[in-house]
């Protein structure tokens, strides 16, 4: 469960390479109400240091996100204030977090000061590359990955000043082996607070490093998502907290052109995928099959015809997945065939051709209209047009559509 939590996180990082825009408000909650509430509108008006505002502007970076605009003026004040933030994946909480970690730290002092824990290496590793980046022309700010492949001889002193890394070995490097004086740490960042829980263990860890920490270091608790778990964990490890929340943004059908087509076989579909595709010039598509079996054998056909295809399938570790997606995200492949479960909860928004060459169906049979809107639907108004194209090869998916139709009345 915990794996395929953090494999979603992973790849949705992995496939996304824009922000997601969102029309909704930020809701705040400040641990002072009476104490005014800023938000900023340019990266001009938070005063970074020019080196870092030079790495955001190399970034791409034009302007602050939504969830930015306040995020970052509550990081960033003095004296620092303890942060719980939430929004759905893509919204901008990494450079957020990591624009708060290098205006912090006194390049100077060579010792850790800023800890930030995530679920797993690979995500660890993710957000060690948005440090790079933004810390391009902050070359004097070093980074060290505190993860279970990383041996460091004993007695050692670390002179980075921000130590990434998974909860296991960074609490060992504080406490037992001492590599990090937790004394000294001014920010305290844990990310993915909802993929962390659903790790045994990684709860009471996060919370051991956080007792070690000064009062005054500043706490920061991100997450996609905030049941009722994850909002007691994120209260344990933030005292006095201001708190953002973003409500997701609802998918809807209605800017997306929605078609199926019978058939009488799987061959057949076949048939009918190659005549569309002929038909149309695709940009990308995403083909989603019910079972592995049947993702591989049509991985296969399309490639002998020609088609450069990419497959994305249950039994692949998450680095052969992440390699995937890496490279159809890079348009090396214009077709991903992928398994309904393999691609449960990931985000496909730049994708404008969906098809099902399988319905979506839960264990009993019946439509997974969740599924089926995940996959199809785009979000507010940003959302580009999209084509959707079912296939249906027999009564029972055809009274499978007819269900999906009426659920969404279309
Ligand atoms: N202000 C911004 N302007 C333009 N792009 C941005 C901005 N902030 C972040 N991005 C880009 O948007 C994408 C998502 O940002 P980021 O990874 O920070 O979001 P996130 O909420 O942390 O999502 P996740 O939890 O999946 O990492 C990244 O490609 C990032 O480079």
């Amino acid at each position: 469960m915990s794996y395929n939590k953090s494999a979603q996180s992973l790849l949705n990082k992995l496939i996304r390479s824009n922000l997601v825009n969102t029309t909704n408000q930020v809701e705040v909650l400040q641990k002072d109400p009476s104490s005014p509430l800023y938000s900023v509108r340019s990266f001009e008006e938070l005063h970074l240091k020019p080196q870092l505002l030079r790495g955001v502007y190399g970034m791409g970076f034009n302007r602050p996100s939504k969830i930015q605009e306040t995020a970052l003026p509550m990081m960033l004040a003095e004296p620092a204030q303890n942060l719980i933030a939430q929004s759905q994946s893509g919204t901008g909480k990494t450079a957020a977090f990591v624009l708060a970690m290098l205006s912090h730290v006194d390049p100077n002092l060579n010792h850790p000061q800023c800890l930030c824990v995530s679920p797993t290496y690979e995500l660890a590793l993710q957000t060690g590359k948005v440090i790079e980046q933004m810390g391009k022309h902050y070359p004097e700010v070093k980074l060290v990955y505190a993860i279970r492949g990383n041996k460091l001889p004993r007695g050692m002193k670390l002179e980075e000043q921000i130590v990434i890394g998974t909860p296991g070995t960074m609490l060992d490097w504080c406490s037992k082996f001492r590599f990090i004086d937790p004394k000294k740490i001014k920010v305290f960042v844990l990310d993915e607070a909802d993929v962390m829980i659903a790790t045994q263990g990684h709860q009471d860890q996060s919370i051991r490093i956080q007792r070690m920490l000064p009062k005054n270091c500043q706490m920061l608790l991100f997450s996609a998502t905030f049941e009722e778990s994850v909002w007691s964990f994120a209260q344990r490890i933030v005292p006095e907290p201001n708190i953002i929340k973003l409500k997701r943004e609802e998918e809807t059908l209605d800017t997306i052109k929605q078609y199926y087509v019978l058939c009488n076989s799987k061959e057949e579909k076949f048939q009918a995928l190659c005549n569309i595709y002929g038909g149309i010039t695709i940009a990308q598509a995403m083909i989603f099959c019910h079972t592995r079996k049947t993702a591989g054998w049509l991985a296969g056909e399309l490639s002998r015809e020609g088609h450069q295809v990419a497959l994305l399938s249950g039994e692949m570790q998450v680095e052969q997945r992440a390699a995937v997606i890496e490279r159809f995200r890079d348009g090396k492949e214009k077709v991903l065939v992928t398994t309904n479960v393999c691609a449960r909860g990931i985000d496909v928004e730049q994708v404008s051709v969906v098809i099902n060459f399988d319905l979506p169906v839960d264990r009993e049979g019946n439509p997974d209209n969740e599924t089926y809107l995940h996959r199809i639907g785009r979000t507010g108004r940003f959302g580009k047009r999209g084509l959707a194209i079912n296939m249906v090869d027999s009564k029972m998916s055809m009274n499978i559509l007819n269900r999906i139709q009426d659920h969404f009345s279309k």
